[in-house]
């Protein structure tokens, strides 16, 4: 096989803060194509690993070395905006930067809300804002993508659909995903390595590998044995946000064919890939959980 350049690479790394160490002994590395989903309890230190990763914050020991000319796209956990101040979709895209509209638009398109770019942020659901702020870390082109709990108020089938779109991000464009999961026990099937933290690496793997691991389940207790889940599903056909149907064959219905197979909107189940390795059956104690836009 051919070794691809990484994109980030992280060796012993350790970050600390006000007299403690957020993080400790961290290593490894993101190469192109590559998805890594980061998990781990609260303050664990997934978003230091991940801010420490693209150099936004500084490494007090252990090195940190990204591949020269990276372009990072991040989408982060928390925005700062304004929300008593109406702001349209379209502008949130140009608050970092001025991009022309033509690439606006095509990456409203990408992420599927091309028809909201005139709607007001504020009254987007969950999943549509996770798929503006998407298509703002994308207008970048970037070699790297950091998705900062992207699930986040967001209810199930959504989630399933917005790891539908990561994963047609990576492989149209061919870009690292960093993802960090707010949810300790399920990661998407796709996730090639899933890097455990409780303040430095638990576990690593593969993502059937770490929900064996002794170390994963003595973090999480014996209840984590039954519920590392990996998201995957058979789809012949996909929701869109607009609530037409995209079938296989790239057609678009207003609605489901009768003889269609699976479908992937039923809140409360997980849908696992026939050869993928099915970990567990992991319900859903929260099915919707509710809409937290950073305020
Ligand atoms: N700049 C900072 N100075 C001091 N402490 C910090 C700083 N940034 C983060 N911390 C602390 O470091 C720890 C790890 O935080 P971090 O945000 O990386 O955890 P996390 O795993 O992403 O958590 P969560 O799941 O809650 O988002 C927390 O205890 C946090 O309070």
């Amino acid at each position: 096989m051919v070794q691809r350049t990484n994109l980030v690479e992280m060796s012993g790394v350790g970050v600390r803060r006000g007299g403690r160490w957020l993080v400790r002994g961290v290593d490894f590395t993101i190469s192109p194509g590559e998805i890594v989903t980061l998990i781990g309890p609260n303050g664990s230190g997934k978003s230091t690993t991940a801010k420490t990763a693209i150099g936004l914050m500084k490494a007090d020991e252990g090195t940190v070395s990204r591949k020269a000319d990276l372009t990072i796209g991040y989408v982060p956990q928390k925005l700062a905006i304004d929300w008593t101040l109406p702001l349209s979709v379209r502008r949130l895209m140009t608050l970092t930067g001025n991009q022309p509209r033509a690439e606006i638009d095509q990456a409203l398109e990408a992420v599927g809300i091309a028809h909201l770019a005139d709607a007001e942020v504020q009254h987007l659901s969950g999943g549509e804002f996770q798929r503006a702020l998407m298509a703002r870390a994308m207008v970048r082109r970037p070699d790297l993508l950091i998705l900062d709990e992207p699930v986040q108020g967001v209810d199930f089938s959504g989630e399933i659909e917005l790891y539908d779109l990561i994963k047609q991000i990576r492989d149209r464009t061919g870009c690292g995903i960093l993802l960090i999961s707010h949810d300790l026990h399920v990661v998407m099937a796709e996730t090639d390595t899933v890097i455990c933290l409780n303040g430095h690496v638990c576990c690593r793997g593969a993502p059937e590998i770490v929900a064996k691991s002794p170390e994963y389940l003595q973090l999480f207790g014996a209840r984590a044995a039954s519920t590392l889940a990996v998201y995957s599903h058979h789809h012949d056909h996909t929701h869109l946000p607009d609530g037409r149907v995209k079938h296989a064959d790239g057609s678009v219905t207003d609605h489901c064919h009768p003889d269609d197979g699976h479908h992937h909107d039923h809140a409360g189940e997980h849908h696992h890939h026939a050869d993928a390795a099915p970990v567990a059956a992991h319900k859903h104690e929260d099915g919707h959980k509710g809409h937290h836009h950073a305020r």
